[in-house]
């Protein structure tokens, strides 16, 4: 995306946003709360239209291509979102959870052939979790649901994979499976580009080649995991003095102040 800004009742969401994503590429996104994480990810879905900006996503240029067929190539990975819709759809097992990846719905509309049906139970052996697949969606605890939506956004084989703070609510165990599960996603042969929104320094593993620090609507710093994520940048992200270990490629965060 080239210089996009986002205003809303005469303020800016967000303001000269410069991102470019290759292929091979895995990012996170990292901001404080209200940043405007989620209005970038709008933005990116089609779901917001940028007061002034281009974006294109996979090769697509928007407002010269059909974004809702440009979608079933996005899986978009948010709980909250998802907790919205199912809160209504009380029996819906976690099976036709993951089945509804496929046509990008919610529920299930469409003929489900016995290969979706096996490509889903597949998924369920992947994520380790056999056990949720004829258990409601709305029942399970919050590690189990963020399993069973990644594999809902693996159903359609997405090219980009945005995961929305995959982690909130998990345990210790339940968030080191579920990066364990997101490494094994995109380093699979036909695996996705990963977009990885997140508060939390911690769960940046190795998988990540780039980072993102958005702050008050604006890019602080964009590039390479290295070179961003510092613990000068940092501290200026979260407004407290920050100093990073690294331990087997992964960034932990211990505050100094
Ligand atoms: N449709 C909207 N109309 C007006 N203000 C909005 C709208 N959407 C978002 N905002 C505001 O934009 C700011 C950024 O919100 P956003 O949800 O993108 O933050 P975030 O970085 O995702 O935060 P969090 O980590 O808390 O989820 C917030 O102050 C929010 O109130």
């Amino acid at each position: 995306m080239q210089t996009v800004s986002w205003r809303r009742d005469d303020r800016w969401i967000l303001q000269n946003i410069d991102w470019t994503v290759r292929r091979g590429e895995h990012w996170a996104l990292i901001g404080s709360n209200g940043a405007g994480k989620t209005a970038l990810l709008n933005i990116i879905n089609g779901y917001a239209w940028p007061t002034s900006g281009n974006v294109s996503v996979l090769g697509k240029k928007f407002g010269h291509c059909d974004v809702r067929e440009l979608r079933k190539s996005i899986g978009w990975v948010s709980s909250a979102l998802f907790d919205q819709y199912y809160r209504f759809r009380q029996n819906e097992p976690a099976l036709n959870v993951v089945l509804s990846g496929k046509y990008a719905s919610i529920g299930i509309y469409e003929h489900v052939s016995d290969k979706d049906r096996e490509e889903a139970y597949a998924l369920f052996e992947f994520f380790r979790c056999e056990e949720l697949a004829h258990q409601p969606f709305h029942v399970l605890s919050q590690g189990e649901k963020q399993r069973v939506l990644l594999a809902r956004a693996w159903m359609a084989k997405p090219e980009l994979l945005i995961l929305d703070e995959p982690c909130t609510g998990l345990d210790l165990l339940a968030r080191e499976r579920l990066l364990h599960a997101v490494q094994q996603l995109a380093e699979a042969p036909d695996g996705p580009t990963v977009l990885y929104v997140t508060h939390h320094v911690e769960e940046i593993i190795p998988l990540f080649t780039h980072a993102f620090l958005l702050q008050d609507g604006q890019v602080l710093a964009s590039g390479k995991i290295e070179s961003v994520l510092t613990d000068h940048l940092l501290s200026k992200l979260f407004g407290v003095t920050i100093h990073l270990t690294w331990q087997r490629g992964r960034p932990w965060v211990k505050l100094t102040d």
